[in-house]
């Protein structure tokens, strides 16, 4: 029997909904169904179908990702789900194939995904571009830090009045690193609303919004946070300026009363937390894993529309199994002004695979440890450490939560 990719229409998204939780094995109360249901009716539904039966789904979300210096527009995989009996038939395979040519259609350069498992994706050429640790502070004792926290008061906001304060903050940090996603106002909306009642955010309390800053003037900083039961207060997502305003409102969260521990799922690996706390046994990175996956669907436009650290001249030969226009010999000219990127006969000084131009292409990962990982060839010594430069970022590319 065939199967035909095509649009999903709104009347198939319960349909489409229904597959993905037979897919990942999930049961959703009606709450998050009508809000999982909302999400896709705003986004790119791709359907892989047998007959009138959908045996296979995918969404895009259409967002913005912070590049080094500035943004492109991008596709956010989710909800990616095949049905159990139709696995390994390559409908995936179909899928993806379907999304490239919507990205090539519209001018995305750019795919991102959160993995629910780390083997699958990078046969399709993303690459772990970002990395997020989780942390755990134990606050049986005062959190001591090496820097003097900012002293302007903090305050609660109700969760639902939040955004406009705390939109423009996220826009701020958004700008000083890669990996970002944009958020709307649905974003938000959804992000800050009550908790689901069938959810389980709950045990962990519900959601509170401090902010540092004086009342009239803009906020300096915010924390979204969940007290537990048990005396643990879950950080869900910190912002802030500057060092002494994350100080502030790290420190507030390692205070609050009846409370034994502080654990943060998604925090950035250059976090100024990990260098002003004082005592890094009371500080612990407790786990880390890759967080956004990254996809160059369109390498030359990718790579010249962000910004470089350094001059650079290197040809790239570049390998992409599922986009043959990417693949080849091209010659990378690039320094702080600009990039050009093109066809060339010249010899290679660098040979890659684009999943690893991908996970090299925000700056957070080193060309040199791919090479010394045996998956970059360097045929011209020294040219990892010229594109590393290059690459180079002030902050590492970071991403919180996906939509
Ligand atoms: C962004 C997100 O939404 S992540 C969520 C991903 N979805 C899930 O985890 C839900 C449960 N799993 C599924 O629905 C399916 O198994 C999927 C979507 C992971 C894979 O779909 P399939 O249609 O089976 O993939 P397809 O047949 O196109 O496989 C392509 C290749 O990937 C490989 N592959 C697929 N899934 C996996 C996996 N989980 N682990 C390792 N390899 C995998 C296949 O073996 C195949 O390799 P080959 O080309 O060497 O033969």
């Amino acid at each position: 029997m065939t199967t035909d990719i095509r649009d999903i229409p709104e009347a198939h998204v319960d349909r489409a909904l229904d597959l993905a939780h037979l897919a990942f094995h999930v049961t959703a109360g009606d709450a998050t169904r009508k809000r999982q249901r909302e999400l896709l009716l705003n986004a790119e539904r791709v359907g892989a179908y047998e007959d009138e039966e959908i045996v296979g789904f995918a969404a895009a979300h259409r967002l913005g990702l912070s590049v080094p210096g500035g943004e492109l527009p991008a596709a956010e995989l989710d909800f990616v789900s095949v049905a159990p009996t139709h696995r390994r038939r390559g409908v995936l395979t179909g899928m993806m194939g379907e999304l490239w040519r919507r990205c090539a259609a519209d001018n995305r350069p750019l795919a991102c995904l959160w993995a629910s498992e780390e083997a699958i994706y990078g046969r399709f050429g993303f690459g772990p571009a970002t990395e997020a640790y989780h942390v755990e502070i134990n606050t049986t004792r005062p959190l001591e830090l090496r820097i003097t926290p900012d002293r302007r008061p903090l305050r609660l906001l109700a969760p639902a009045d939040a955004r406009t304060v705390l939109a423009p903050l996220y826009e701020t940090g958004r700008a000083r690193r890669g990996g970002r996603l944009s958020r709307d106002e649905a974003w938000w909306r959804r992000a800050l609303r009550p908790d689901d009642e069938d959810g389980d955010d709950a045990k962990d309390g519900p959601a509170r919004v401090v902010v540092l800053g004086d009342k009239d003037a803009p906020a300096a900083g915010y924390a979204v946070y969940r007290v537990g039961e048990k005396g643990t207060v879950t950080v869900e997502e910190l912002e802030a300026d500057d060092a002494p305003a994350a100080a502030a409102l790290w420190s507030y969260l390692a205070s609050i009363d009846l409370t034994r521990k502080v654990q943060a799922w998604g925090v950035a690996p250059d976090d100024p937390l990990l260098h002003f706390a004082a005592d890094r046994d009371q500080v612990r990175v407790t786990g880390q894993w890759p967080a956004m996956w990254l996809r160059l669907v369109d390498v030359a436009r990718s790579l010249t529309a962000r910004s470089w650290a350094a001059p650079v001249d290197l040809v790239l030969e570049v390998r992409d199994a599922s986009l043959p226009a990417n693949a080849g010999r091209f010659r990378l000219t690039a320094d702080p002004s600009g990039a050009t990127y093109g066809p060339t006969g010249d010899p290679a000084d660098l040979a890659l695979d684009v999943r690893d131009l991908s996970a090299c292409y925000l700056g957070g990962v080193r060309v040199r440890r791919l090479v010394h990982a045996g998956l970059v060839e360097e045929r011209t010594p020294g040219a990892a450490r010229l594109l590393d430069a290059a690459l180079e970022t002030e902050y590492l590319p970071f991403a919180g939560e996906g939509s």
